[in-house]
């Protein structure tokens, strides 16, 4: 999850990928019905469905209206959904979603969506991308944890969060960064200036009060260029589903001897 553009897309290829050359079985669902090309081909899509594009044609929705249309009638048509996924029960599955944060913070689709996958006794973990570049105006990036922490307060699942696209940090910020991976308060009242309106620094004095208070918003940085920082955010992901502990325990390989010994 994410807003629109912070890399959810790229994400899913990544982990897809990853994955796949760790000899894990994976499969992408997309529940983006404006996504336009993949990757990877989903295994489950809402495009069969319904697409954006018949929508935003026959209804005359505009693009916004067009989604969140096409998430209610997925929501309606949840049938199909629990068939789609009964082919994956015992998977791995990587979902796509929507950028449009709306659907996370204040309708209660992506709510619903997961509540079917819980009755369907899947365990999901919410991944939330925001941007690493938002470090750079520290208002921008409270905004963000804002809406991060709106998603897992509306969610109630598992939750991480992620600063992607960092391979495009340059040295100096990247260094910086580390203060953001547990959102300090004082980032954001460090910045006020004696130019700022006084409500506004009261405001976000306010608001750096209420993340504080809940003190659950963190950050974990990944860079899709370091084979580590891929691997690490898995390992969240794995921990927070008890994925290790589910695996059946493997055979041991059987020991080639040599018969010349
Ligand atoms: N350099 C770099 N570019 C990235 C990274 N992740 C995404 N991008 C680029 O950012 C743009 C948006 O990435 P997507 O993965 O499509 O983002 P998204 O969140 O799926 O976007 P929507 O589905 O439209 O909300 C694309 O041009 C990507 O190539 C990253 O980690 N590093
Ligand atoms: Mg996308």
């Amino acid at each position: 999850m994410g807003p629109a553009g912070t890399g959810k897309s790229t994400y899913c290829a990544t982990m897809m990928t990853h994955c796949q050359n760790i000899g894990r079985s994976v499969h992408l669902m997309n529940l983006d019905p404006a996504a336009e090309k993949f990757e990877y081909k989903p295994s489950i899509d809402i495009r069969d469905l319904i697409t954006l594009e018949d929508v935003m044609e026959e209804l005359q929705y505009g693009p916004n209206g067009g989604l969140i249309y096409c998430l209610e009638f997925l929501l309606n048509n949840m049938d199909w959904l629990e068939e789609e996924l009964g082919e994956y029960d015992d998977d791995y599955l990587i979902i796509d979603c929507p950028g449009q944060i709306e659907l996370y913070t204040h309708f209660p689709i992506m709510r619903r969506i997961c509540d079917c996958l819980q009755r369907m006794h899947f365990r999901i973990c919410g991944v939330y991308l925001l941007e690493s570049q938002f470090i750079e105006d520290n208002s921008k990036f409270f905004a963000g944890v804002l809406s991060a922490m709106s998603a897992m307060i509306s969610l109630e699942i598992p939750h991480i969060n992620v600063l992607s696209k960092m391979d495009l940090l340059g040295k100096v910020k990247r260094r910086e960064l580390e203060r953001y991976f547990d959102p300090d308060p004082s980032l954001l009242t460090d910045k006020a200036n004696s130019s700022m309106n006084p409500k506004f620094h009261e405001l976000n004095k306010k608001i750096v009060q209420l993340i504080d208070d809940y003190n659950m918003v963190s950050f974990m940085p990944l860079n899709i260029t370091d084979e580590n920082s891929i691997t690490m955010i898995l390992s969240h992901v794995d921990d927070s589903l008890q994925f290790e502990e589910d695996q059946e325990p493997k055979e041991p390989k059987d020991i080639e001897y040599d018969d010349e010994l």
